[in-house]
């Protein structure tokens, strides 16, 4: 059968299926089912180079990594560090120039053009600007891939209604695209990447274009699907806000190379490269300005002032801060002036700002073992 294709569908989302194909292909979806078993990605030395007329680009270098089976793993970076090129390896949008690519195990790299039907079928993806069929309402803009794969009516009929459902927009299906708000836009982009019960979903910016409740509600509803499906979710962003919401690990790329990889609390809690510190800087918080604008760096024997303190928190060996033991280290009335501390994952990271007398030196060692990092930011007169 063949498929209308507006010029507003990315060709990732529809895969022409060999005619001798098909039959297989109805089988493979009357036994399928949601839930299947996830699968892995490993990276093997990933190089890319892109050639054209106005020269040569090095977009990859050097990447070996492994996502788990079952992970929510996170690629983040500046534009043009090299995600959109990793990401599109997995399912070969794009072919590296150097190393393997590994998908449950196996070298995708010598797949012929079946195989590759297949291999996308089993790793849906995702995007920024949802590429739907504006001329498609919901329902066949979601079946449309079953309907290139040559998937009977009542099969399809019944696999869009189960993904409207998993998407929450069952009550939309004869809505066209531009009746749609964005992040419903991003749920029938959702339900079409799911129709084919894939084992890896690839989600390219998926929230970028998305406001911030919105991005909240999509993310949500990524992080239920990989729970209930039992799918392996890789996304790209460039927002250490959605790494942090939903990704359970996260790789660092800079001008083509791994830069920092890890879990995510990890990478949040104590950032080792200037690229991550960065990415993470939107999400930090400034000493407050009232107490800035006084701060003073040297101290004033003469004055009758307060030491402000940083207590800092980098998620590791489960230390927390423990408030009453501050204060009985310190000896002295203690006053929390800000807190911009994170839980992820049950390990705390950020800091504490607290202000109190100038301490002795022997009174601030005992806040060593207390936090990761204890630090006088300077002093202020009394009164802040
Ligand atoms: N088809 C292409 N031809 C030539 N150069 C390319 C091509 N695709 C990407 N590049 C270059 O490769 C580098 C990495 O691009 P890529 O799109 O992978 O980065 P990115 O981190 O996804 O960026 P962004 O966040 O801006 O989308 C960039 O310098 C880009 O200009």
């Amino acid at each position: 059968m063949a498929a209308v294709i507006d010029s507003d569908i990315a060709p990732a989302t529809v895969w022409p299926v060999p005619r001798a194909e098909r039959s297989q292909t109805v089988i493979e979806e009357q036994g399928a089912e949601p839930g299947q078993r996830p699968c892995s990605v490993v990276f093997e030395s990933i190089g890319k180079t892109y050639t054209s007329s106005a020269g040569s680009v090095q977009a990859l270098r050097d990447i070996s990594l492994e996502i788990p089976a079952g992970a929510i793993y996170g690629i983040i970076g500046r534009s043009g560090a090299g995600k959109s090129s990793l990401l599109r390896t997995i399912n070969r949008l794009e072919k590296p120039t150097d190393g393997r690519v590994l998908v449950d195990g196996e070298d995708i790299g010598g797949y012929d053009e079946d195989t590759l039907v297949a291999l996308r079928r089993r790793v849906g993806m995702i995007f920024q600007h949802f590429n739907l069929l504006s001329a498609k309402t919901v329902w066949g803009n979601v079946a449309l891939p079953l309907i290139v794969a040559g998937v009977p009516r009542r099969q399809i009929e019944e696999r869009v209604s189960e993904v409207l459902a998993l998407v929450g927009l069952e009550d939309k299906r004869d809505t066209y695209p531009s009746r749609l708000s964005g992040g419903q836009k991003q749920r029938v982009g959702i339900a079409r990447a799911l129709v084919h019960h894939p084992e890896i979903l690839l989600c390219d910016e998926a929230t970028s274009a998305l406001d911030p409740e919105t991005t909240l509600s999509i993310l949500q509803l990524l992080k239920d699907i990989n729970r209930r499906l039992n799918l392996t979710i890789v996304l790209i962003t460039h927002e250490m806000s959605v790494i942090r919401e939903i990704c359970d690990h996260v790789v660092v790329l800079e001008q083509g190379q791994m830069v920092e990889s890890g879990p995510v609390w990890r990478v949040f809690g104590n950032p080792q490269h200037a690229a991550t510190r960065a990415l993470l800087q939107p999400l930090h918080r400034d000493i407050p300005e009232d107490v800035a604008n006084r701060l003073r760096v040297e101290a004033d024997p003469a004055r009758h002032e307060d030491a402000i303190i940083a207590l800092s928190y980098a998620g590791e060996g489960g230390l927390e801060p423990d408030i009453a033991a501050i204060a009985a280290a310190i000896g002295a009335p203690v006053r929390l002036l800000q807190s911009s501390l994170d839980r992820i994952d049950g390990h705390v990271h950020g800091r504490l700002l607290i202000a109190t007398r100038r301490p002795e030196s022997q009174r601030l060692a005992r806040l060593d073992g207390l936090a990761h990092e204890t630090r006088i930011l300077g002093y202020v007169d009394v009164d802040v």
